[in-house]
């Protein structure tokens, strides 16, 4: 199969797309694959430290306000549509996913209007912009929510999941927190904002830190590439002890999550996919800033399963941190219970079916 994918700006769309390439080449090792994103978004870091060939597209998103960047912003879609119709006569995919950010927007329109078949698939409960824009011209829509479907045309919709949970459900453990100074046999918990990182969660578990040095459990505590001097600096005085571990970014997630007993983070979808496939308990603090509180309902769907605890980000402080943290690292009953309702949500063959949903477009 010849594949060109699209995906960009935050890890939540872009590591969905990674995983199903890793899915495809492992069914096909013929496979060509072509990424195509933004050289400022997250994705021109990650795709290509994979040896995927990833090309680059200039665009921007749309202002709320009437302004006069929506001109240039139609500007460099159409300007886009351009440059992707070259990449695809060059390429000449079979199929063209797009998997959300703005990016993905040209890419799949411009294979559309060239009768390449396309596929977009939505992570979220609450359906992103750019896939509403997409959804009138895609041959087939993968949700990962079902709540997800009644917001598309409801002929092209198939339920396939996130594959980046069939990625993570198939890793073993392999004591991989030792690379990080920890020990792989004591409970650990993992605090992060999503892709990016979360200001937020940051200054609430920076704060926390004198206290979670004298638990017996062990912290990691990932900030966010771009939060890590600010955090780093903010502890200058503050002496780590050795369960208490502060990193930038973690690279290889599916390695870490087998080892992990609670996460603390958003609820960004492709985390809740990865926290469900996996069965881990875990406390969310949804983002308040994202489209329509999507991620609220994110994470109203695990908690109404008796698989996740919410906290406010209002009423995020070290304090309520603590208190939700102590509550499940000090009670393995509870987070075994936590983990079977989650497990229960996750759906650890979405990646098959997502190619399965590729296959029938191409035929
Ligand atoms: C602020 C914002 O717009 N957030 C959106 C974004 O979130 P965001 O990009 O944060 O996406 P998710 O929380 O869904 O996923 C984060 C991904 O990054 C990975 N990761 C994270 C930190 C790290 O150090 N290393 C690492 O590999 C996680 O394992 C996960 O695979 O896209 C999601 C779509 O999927 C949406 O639901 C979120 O609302």
């Amino acid at each position: 199969m010849r594949l060109m994918i699209s995906g960009g700006g935050t890890g939540g769309h872009i590591y969905p797309a990674l995983a199903l390439i890793d899915a495809l080449k492992a069914h096909d090792k013929h496979a060509e694959v072509l990424y195509v994103g933004t050289h400022r978004g997250l994705e021109s870091r990650i795709v290509p430290e994979r040896g995927i060939d990833f090309k680059t597209i200039k665009i921007q998103g749309f202002k709320r306000s009437l302004s006069l960047q929506n001109f240039k912003t139609v500007y460099l879609f159409l300007k886009s549509v351009v440059t992707a119709r070259k990449y695809i006569k060059a390429f000449k995919p079979d199929v063209v996913v797009g998997t959300g950010g703005y990016v993905s927007g040209a890419v799949v329109f411009a294979a559309s209007q060239m009768h390449i078949p396309t596929v977009i698939h939505e992570q979220n409960s609450v359906v992103g912009v750019t896939n509403k824009f997409l959804s009138h011209f895609v041959d087939k829509i993968a949700i990962s929510f079902e709540s997800a479907r009644s917001q598309f045309p409801e002929k092209k919709v198939v339920m396939t999941g996130n594959p980046r949970a069939q990625q993570v459900a198939n890793i073993q453990k392999t004591g991989a927190l030792k690379a990080f100074g920890l020990k792989d046999d004591v409970p650990t918990v993992l605090i992060f904002g999503g892709s990016r990182g979360a200001a937020r969660i940051n200054a609430a578990t920076a704060s926390a830190v004198p206290e979670l040095n004298k638990r017996a459990y062990q912290t990691l505590f990932v900030t966010g590439q771009v939060h890590y001097d600010k955090i780093m600096d903010s502890l200058k005085t503050t002496a780590l002890a050795p369960n208490v571990k502060i990193e930038p970014y973690i690279k290889n997630m599916p390695a870490i999550l087998p080892e992990i007993a609670v996460i603390l983070g958003r609820a960004g979808a492709t985390s809740i996919a990865e926290i469900t496939a996996l069965g881990i308990p875990s406390i969310l603090v949804p983002s308040p800033y994202v489209t329509n509180d999507h991620q609220t309902k994110n994470a109203q769907s695990l908690v109404n399963a008796g698989a996740a605890e919410l906290v406010k980000e209002a009423d995020l402080t070290a304090t309520s941190l603590l208190k939700a943290v102590d509550g499940l690292m000090l009670s393995a009953s509870r987070r075994d219970d936590m983990a079977k309702n989650a497990k229960k949500l996750g759906m650890p063959d979405a990646a098959d079916q997502l190619l399965n949903v590729l296959e029938t477009v191409i035929k």
